[in-house]
């Protein structure tokens, strides 16, 4: 039976679940729609609230065909609920679970669409911050783009932000998802539109290698990463793509091309990608999960494929609202946690990211690694131990809200950013 929402809105099949609330296939008087409702036990969680109102604030007059538009905000009693277009079709990250890795040109075009939405949304003054595979629906019911690709809009503008905020004082807290997250977000400079490149070359790296290039382990080492690594070429990747995603992945925000240049490159490649398989890139270390503090409580691989056929888990985010994975998902979500002090950056919890290498090359996690990791293992314990007590996951979850510009999300306010 369906169940009405709001006095215009009724509900009538659950499409997915976030941490937040659950998305709902409805009806509205100008049709179907999708309609996100806020979990009943959250209702009065500030903190969330502010997440819908802002999202519905973000995208005020910002109509695209890669964003999905929200079309109203409903408060009735307990529910509030956002009402967006709906997209007949899944999101990217169950699309990559499903396909571990994507073949260049599809990749390819998906990002492009990504990087087209983005520019709308950077035109009009605002910042994703939270650009990621759960992030981007794919719509399966209109045509298909280059490499056999359904349009991909970017959607959840939950933790958005207006660009020229001002600020007073560096940030003290990051929001955002550790994969994606731009060195300078870790640093704690005010997230410009170069952060959504950064996690969006890091989304097409993703679909080429089936990882992320700076994932994997303890959040604080992806954290750290993001800051001292530089990435690990992925074997058979064409120059051209190469170089693109190292442009975007540069650790200095005004090195990566802006959201319109990147579309653009992009599809100025799809004809060299066309046909191309996906890459032959194996998993990365296997001694990953091992070296976390932790590791041993928690066998979960890292990213990769998992063993017996499993879906990919990712570990490294501590959700956002506690309690709210939802059941039979291993999603990660967008975090809320401490700026790491630049000392605790320069040391290390682990050595360095995983190397992707070829298939049927030797697996870093072999026996005949084993004694090596092991003795490697004993020499970061240390490290990881001090880094693992500063970035704890009590930490994560306790940050106080001392951001001289937070969102009303941050900081437990409830009026939203108005643009
Ligand atoms: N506009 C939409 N049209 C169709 N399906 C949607 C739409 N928005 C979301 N969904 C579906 O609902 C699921 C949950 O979406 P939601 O945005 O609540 O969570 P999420 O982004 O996966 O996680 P989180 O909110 O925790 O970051 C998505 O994975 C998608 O399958």
């Amino acid at each position: 039976m369906a169940r009405k929402i709001g006095s215009r809105y009724a509900a009538h099949q659950i499409l997915g679940r976030g941490s937040a609330g659950t998305v709902w296939l409805g009806e509205g008087p100008e049709g179907p729609v999708a309609i996100k409702l806020l979990r009943e036990d959250l209702a009065s969680d500030q903190e969330l609230v502010g997440r819908f109102v802002q999202e519905r604030t973000a995208l005020l007059g910002l109509e695209h065909p890669h964003v999905v538009s929200v079309r109203d905000l409903v408060v009735d009693g307990n529910d509030l609920a956002l009402v967006m277009d709906l997209v007949r079709g899944t999101d990217l990250r169950t699309r990559l679970d499903r396909e571990r890795r994507l073949a260049p040109e599809s990749a390819a075009a998906i990002v492009a669409d990504v990087a087209d939405g983005l520019a709308a949304a950077h035109a009009a003054g605002v910042v994703h911050r939270d650009v990621k595979p759960e992030n981007v629906l794919l719509d399966m019911q209109g045509p298909l783009g280059p490499g056999g690709s359904h349009r991909a809009l970017l959607t959840d503008f939950g933790v958005a932000k207006l660009i020229d905020t001002p600020r007073r004082t560096r940030a003290s807290k990051i929001i955002g998802t550790p994969d994606y997250l731009a060195p300078e977000i870790v640093e704690g400079l005010p997230p410009r539109a170069s952060v959504d490149i950064y996690a969006l070359a890091t989304v097409l790296y993703e679909l080429l290698a089936g990882f992320t290039p700076f994932g994997g382990g303890h959040p604080g080492a992806v954290l750290r990463r993001h800051v001292t690594e530089t990435v690990v070429p992925l074997p058979g990747i064409p120059d051209e793509l190469w170089q693109l995603l190292v442009q975007c992945l540069a650790k200095a925000p005004a090195s990566r091309l802006r959201a319109p240049e990147l579309a653009a490159r992009l599809r100025e490649l799809l004809p060299l990608l066309a046909g191309m398989p996906p890459l032959d890139v194996d998993e990365p270390g296997a001694e990953q999960p091992e070296d976390a503090p932790g590791a041993a409580e928690e066998p979960e691989p890292g990213p990769g494929p998992a063993r017996s056929g499993e879906p990919v888990r990712r570990r490294g985010a501590i959700p956002l609202v506690p309690g709210a994975r939802p059941a039979g998902s291993n999603r990660d979500t967008h975090t809320s946690m401490r700026v790491p002090a630049p000392d605790e950056l320069a040391g290390g919890a682990r050595g360095t990211a995983r190397a992707p290498r070829a298939s049927g090359a030797p697996r870093p996690g072999s026996a005949r690694n084993r004694a090596a990791v092991r003795r490697r293992r004993v020499a970061l314990s240390a490290g990881a131990l001090a880094l693992a007590a500063v970035v704890g996951v009590g930490a994560w979850l306790a940050t106080s809200g001392d951001d001289a510009d937070a969102n009303p999300q941050d900081t437990k306010h409830s009026a939203p950013a108005t643009p």
